[in-house]
């Protein structure tokens, strides 16, 4: 069985990723790391600009650098994009390092958690639903085959999710939540 010392999560733009991955890293006293930030950060730029210069192409090409790098870290929780699960080198990486963990969501949910953010260049479209509609049936069978875990995240909020994630942990792993925090 694998460590829970890392955890990665993916899922759809808007499964709560980010928001999850925070809440749950401050409860694991695990670092919280964002592939999405990290490539940010290491770029200089905003993820639209990048896709405007770069491609999605181009864009994935430092996503998967960025993901083989973060997963050799320690004890972290890594949110990762939501196109991450794209590259089976990506899905490898994830599934050799540490416990994946599918948020999954509805396309409604999915709509109403991202409309109001402007950063996700993939949704800056006529039909935003329709997008991601075929996003979530193209990528639902890759979130669910590198997932070690699936929680659906309907009719929960971010801090309810975190308490089933860790529960859920505790069964995964065998341990108790302790062991898991100083892992
Ligand atoms: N379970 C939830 N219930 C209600 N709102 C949520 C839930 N999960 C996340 N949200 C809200 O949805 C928005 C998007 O969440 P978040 O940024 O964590 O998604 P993400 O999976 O990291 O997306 P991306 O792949 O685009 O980075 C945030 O405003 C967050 O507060
Ligand atoms: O679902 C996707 O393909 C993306 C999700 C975001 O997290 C970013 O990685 C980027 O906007 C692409
Ligand atoms: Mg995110």
């Amino acid at each position: 069985m694998k460590m829970a010392g890392n955890i990665f999560l993916v899922g759809m733009m808007g499964a709560g990723k980010t928001s999850v991955g925070r809440v749950l890293a401050k409860r694991l006293h695990h670092e919280f790391v964002d592939s999405d930030h990290e490539i940010e950060a290491r770029t200089g730029v905003r993820i639209p600009t990048i896709f405007e210069i770069e491609g999605e192409a181009g864009f994935r090409v430092r996503e998967q650098e960025v993901i083989a790098d973060l997963v050799t870290h320690t004890r972290i929780i890594l949110a990762t994009g939501g196109g991450a699960v794209l590259k089976a080198e990506n899905r490898a990486a994830l599934r050799m390092h540490g416990t994946v963990i599918y948020l999954s969501a509805s396309v409604d949910d999915l709509l109403e958690r991202t409309q109001h953010d402007k950063n996700r260049p993939l949704l800056r479209t006529e039909n935003p639903r329709a997008k991601l509609s075929t996003l979530l049936a193209e990528r639902d069978p890759l979130y669910r085959e590198v997932a070690d875990l699936i929680i659906d995240t309907a009719h929960h909020n971010v801090h309810s999710l975190a308490t089933l994630i860790e529960r859920k942990l505790v069964r995964l792993v065998g341990k108790k939540r302790d062991d898991i925090s100083n892992a």
